[in-house]
């Protein structure tokens, strides 16, 4: 596994060199930080044999850390950017993981298809949109009761406030605050939400419309 994650450091470090996958300017130091984010969900919550969706997946963080780390999990990645998604293809054959599979698709889209509605126990996502809009993004593809963790920094407070209305709206309610120290002290946080009841059919509304008219 220790293996498995330092090939996928090298194929990241490589690849950015040809293809903007990750901030050039920091990712040669910032590469071992990024990946001790990613694993610090399994100190709070057991993944093991779960069925896993990572919205905004990028260069891999932290939807493909985790599959690396977690082989008896099964990953479904959802990343809209033809290089990225490209990238985590290739990470995926290199190491011949097998339990994750890559979907180039914006997420509004895979969220009204009835093959991932619904089905996910888990969502997670990390640098993607703040909190309202993730919320759109995500209750629709989970389970009812499932969860989803959302990766955001020291200011999620307001994060929870300005996503009052979301939670409420997609019958969610803030479950759990995981916070520990990454670069700084708590200047970090993985935040739980629950999901309590179906999600309407409403949800997510079109392609970009969250993002632009968050609820
Ligand atoms: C800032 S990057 C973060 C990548 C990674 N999660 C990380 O923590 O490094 C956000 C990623 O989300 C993807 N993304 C943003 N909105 C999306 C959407 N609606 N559907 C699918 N992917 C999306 C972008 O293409 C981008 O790769």
């Amino acid at each position: 596994m220790e293996y498995n994650v330092n090939r996928f450091k090298e194929l990241v470090l490589f690849e950015n060199r040809k293809h903007n996958l990750v901030s050039r300017k920091t990712v040669e130091t910032d590469i071992d930080n990024h990946i001790l984010d990613c694993k610090k969900l399994l100190n709070y919550k057991s993944i093991e044999n779960l069925l896993v969706i990572d919205i905004g997946t990028g260069a891999g963080f932290p939807g493909l850390v985790l599959a690396i780390l977690s082989a008896k999990t099964n990953f479904t990645l959802v990343e809209s950017d033809f290089k990225k998604s490209n990238f985590l293809k290739l990470v995926i054959d290199e190491l011949n993981l097998k339990n994750v599979n890559v979907i180039r698709e914006r997420v509004e889209i895979v969220g009204r298809d009835n093959s991932f509605r619904e089905n996910f126990d888990i969502c997670t996502s990390r640098a993607v949109a703040s909190m309202n809009i993730m919320l759109e993004y995500s209750i629709p593809l989970i389970k009812n009761t499932g969860s989803v963790f959302m990766w955001k920094g020291r200011n999620y407070r307001n994060e929870i406030e300005t996503a009052k209305a979301a939670l409420d709206e997609l019958g969610s309610e803030v479950n759990n605050i995981f916070t520990y120290n990454l670069m700084e002290e708590r200047d970090r946080a993985i935040i739980e939400v629950k999901k309590n009841k179906p999600t309407s059919l409403k949800y997510p509304r079109r392609v970009g419309i969250p993002a632009k008219r968050p609820l």
